[in-house]
């Protein structure tokens, strides 16, 4: 398989997660674009936010879903990529698109576990499960859009994998919608 396969979804979906078992189950390269600018810029998601506000992180965050994406990777994104059109088109064009999805309640539980407020500061200055609906209603349609296949990911990490894993057999990833 060449082409690369993104992950996209909400904060908390498990892109991060299922994207770096996925790439071992598949023997493939991992890259995670919230991690490709924390390394190139050595700034947290929260400090650029501060100096160059949220237009700032996602004209970054575009150019590094270009930069950092190779041929055969398996590439996790930041929840908000589906925002810009071009983002959508190049993940659609240049590879197979998987969306994790998950319930508010399981997105809630899993982000006051483990906050992480430097790579996720506030979005809109409301409590987690308040962002959380507002965000995911603002952006459902976009996720939907931009992938190829949905994933119930509200399953175990394993069960994930297994999943994605019966969807892109070995032979070649398939685009078909499911
Ligand atoms: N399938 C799962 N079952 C249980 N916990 C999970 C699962 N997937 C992810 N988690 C947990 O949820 C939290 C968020 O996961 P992760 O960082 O992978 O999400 P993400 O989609 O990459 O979020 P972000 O958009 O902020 O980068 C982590 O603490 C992770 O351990
Ligand atoms: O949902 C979002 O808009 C974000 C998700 C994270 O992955 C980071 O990319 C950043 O915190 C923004
Ligand atoms: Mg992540």
């Amino acid at each position: 398989m060449t082409q690369p396969i993104f992950l996209v979804g909400p904060r908390g979906s498990g892109k991060t997660t299922i994207g770096q078992a996925l790439a071992q189950a598949l023997g493939l390269q991992f890259i995670d674009t919230d991690h490709w600018l924390l390394s190139t810029s050595g700034m947290s998601v929260a400090e650029i936010v501060e100096q160059e506000g949220w237009d700032g992180f996602r004209l970054r965050e575009s150019q590094a879903l270009k930069s950092a994406t190779q041929p055969g990777a398996v590439v996790a994104t930041g929840g908000g990529i589906v925002l810009r059109d071009e983002n959508r088109e190049f993940m659609r064009e240049q590879g197979l698109v998987l969306y994790l999805r998950a319930s508010v309640d399981t997105l809630t539980n899993r982000l006051e576990a483990f906050p992480d407020e430097g790579q996720r500061p506030t979005l809109t200055g409301k409590t987690i499960t308040d962002e959380i609906s507002e965000v995911l209603a603002a952006r459902e349609a976009l996720y939907q859009q931009s992938a190829h296949h949905f994933i119930d990911a509200s399953q175990s990490p394993s069960e994930i994998v297994a999943d994605i894993l019966q969807r892109i057999p070995a032979s070649g990833a398939s685009k078909a919608a499911s």
